[in-house]
């Protein structure tokens, strides 16, 4: 069976009451292809609100969590809350977690396992720096990522969408082109037969993310292991709609 296409938007720390309530509108006037699954990623105060409005046909995400259930650990939320308030998704391992917030392979890695365990469907990003793309070491850094990812995810590779996100492609209307991301695609999907399983690697859905516009968008979804999008500036934008239905 295909791998049906994923779409998140990643809306990182924008947006207020009055906004969100405009791109709900938008997105829900759509239309979206309603072959494609739509997760939005909303900062975690506005989860709720963004929950009590939003249509069925749109799923909303966290944009990360801590590695436990409860606890003094001020300032972070956790799964179980995430849940709690009728959210699905959780994204986690985002370059921007990694490198402002310092967050390393093993404790991303330890984030998914817990989310997994709670029940929630995980977007796990992975992606090379420029300085590491230039010194040829883009597939050793993605590999690495996703290592401990394995383990964490055991048997729930059916909750996990992965995101290869190069870093000098994030925000700076500089996309990899459809040929370098195909590439680390494939290689990363040729990576999990051996590391995951074949049955993983086939299933496995690989979202596109860095500088996705709609005018990029559908080159990009032509390649045959580019399984979706994970959206950001963009996904602020009426044009959110159509990277949605780039495969139409
Ligand atoms: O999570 C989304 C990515 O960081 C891509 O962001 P961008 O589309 O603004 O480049």
């Amino acid at each position: 069976m295909g791998r049906k296409f994923v779409v998140g938007g990643n809306w990182k720390m924008n947006g207020d009451k009055n906004t969100i309530h405009e791109i709900i509108t938008t997105l829900s006037n759509g239309p979206l292809d309603p072959n494609v699954e739509v997760v939005i990623g909303i900062p975690a105060i506005y989860l709720a609100y963004v929950q009590s409005i939003v249509p069925d046909n749109l799923k909303v995400a966290a944009q990360n969590c801590w590695k436990v259930e409860k606890g003094a650990f001020t300032g972070e939320i956790s799964p179980a809350m995430i849940k709690d308030v009728g959210s699905e998704w959780v994204i986690l391992g985002h370059s921007e977690r990694r490198t402002i917030f310092k967050e390393t392979d093993e404790l991303v890695a330890e984030k998914v396992a817990h989310a997994l365990a709670t029940g929630l469907k995980v977007i796990a990003c992975i992606g090379e720096t420029l300085e590491e793309r230039e010194a040829g070491k883009t597939e050793e850094v993605v590999f690495r990522q996703t290592l401990p990812l394995i383990a964490a995810i055991g048997d729930n590779w059916d909750r996990v969408v992965l995101a290869y996100e190069p870093v000098w492609a994030i925000g700076t209307g500089k996309t990899a082109s459809p040929a370098q991301a195909q590439e680390v695609h494939a290689a990363l999907r040729n990576w999990l037969v051996s590391n995951a399983s074949p049955a993983v690697a086939e299933a496995v859905r690989i979202q596109y993310g860095g500088s996705v516009t709609a005018a990029n968008a559908k080159e990009l979804a032509a390649c045959p292991d580019i399984d979706g999008f994970l959206v950001g500036g963009a996904s602020l934008k009426p044009e959110f709609v159509d990277i949605v239905n780039a495969t139409m």
